[in-house]
């Protein structure tokens, strides 16, 4: 895309989104080569999640993931994508204490990576932390269904919201996030006919990841849909639309093979220098030996 033909989408373009019905489309990335990718393709916002502590850092889980880690990415993410959205995670128990503590951790984040707004999981429990960030003049964005973060206690990564009282409990802690001040809320990996009821019951656009085709838009992870990933398990939610970890690995082995076999650096990749000088630095080698 061009940079006249480049719109950046803010916290009520997004809203007019969802009122016309037209898709929103965020992708995660965690550097610059990856959000230059990204705004190249055209996408409506990035995530910078912190599902980085497993794609990116080599973590079990999203839990290991610091304040420090997510502005080191963040600051990059910017850096490649100046005319894109981007929405960070708040990480692990970093909204979970004081109002106060949450306050400072997230004017941190979008002081010193100055990043478009902050994404925290949970529900009607975390309510005054977003109240408190909205009246900072933060845009906060929701997370419902499988929040990574809570995976120590889910006992896994599974598809959340299937019994009536947890599928009614998250439609009340979405209802609550917006009246908080969110502008936007993540679904994650429940069943799409709760995804589309609460779609329809909130004003403001919802995001799915594993929650039907209803939602005002889809989020997916940069590894997952290029295949970048080297282990195979994978969520029924992810559609892959590349191997990329299947390149990768092919054009490392190619350099390996052209290495051990002396067929790379080839002329084409070498530096001239005048003969003359070569030789006169070699015969003042030699005569240095001699001394
Ligand atoms: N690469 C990657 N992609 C993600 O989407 C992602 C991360 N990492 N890390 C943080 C969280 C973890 N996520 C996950 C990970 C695994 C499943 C998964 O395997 N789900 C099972 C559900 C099985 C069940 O409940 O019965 C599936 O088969 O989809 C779901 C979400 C989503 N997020
Ligand atoms: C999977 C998305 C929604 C996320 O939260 C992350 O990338 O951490």
């Amino acid at each position: 895309m061009d940079k006249e033909a480049r719109f950046k989408q803010t916290t009520r373009s997004v809203q007019v989104m969802k009122e016309r019905s037209e898709p929103i489309v965020m992708v995660t990335a965690y550097d610059s080569t990856q959000a230059a990718h990204a705004q190249a393709a055209g996408v409506d916002m990035i995530l910078v999640g912190d599902s980085l502590g497993m794609v990116m850092l080599g973590y079990d889980t999203t839990v290991p993931v610091t304040i420090e880690d997510m502005i080191h990415h963040a600051k990059a993410v910017r850096r490649g994508a100046k005319d894109t959205m981007v929405i960070v995670d708040m990480p692990f128990a970093t909204y979970h204490q004081s109002v106060a503590d949450t306050v400072r951790y997230a004017s941190r984040i979008m002081q010193e990576s100055y990043v478009d707004g902050l994404k925290l999981e949970g529900g009607i429990e975390i309510v005054p932390h977003v109240q408190a960030l909205v009246q900072a003049g933060i845009p906060v964005c929701g997370h419902l269904g499988l929040t990574p973060q809570s995976v120590l206690q889910f006992g896994g990564f599974r598809v959340q919201a299937r019994e009536l009282h947890a599928a009614q409990k998250l439609l009340n802690d979405a209802i609550a996030l917006q009246a908080a001040g969110s502008f936007m809320v993540v679904l994650e990996c429940i069943p799409s006919a709760l995804g589309t009821l609460v779609t329809e019951t909130i004003t403001i656009p919802t995001i799915g990841i594993g929650a039907g085709d209803a939602c005002s838009g889809q989020v997916l992870v940069y590894h997952d849909l290029l295949g970048l990933g080297v282990d195979s398990r994978r969520a029924k939610f992810v559609k892959t639309y590349a191997q990329l970890g299947e390149s990768a690995i092919a054009a490392i082995k190619s350099y390996r093979d052209e290495v051990k076999q002396h067929e790379f650096p080839n002329q084409e990749y070498r530096y001239d220098i005048a003969v003359e000088a070569i030789s006169s630095v070699k015969k003042h080698v030699q005569e240095e030996e001699k001394a």
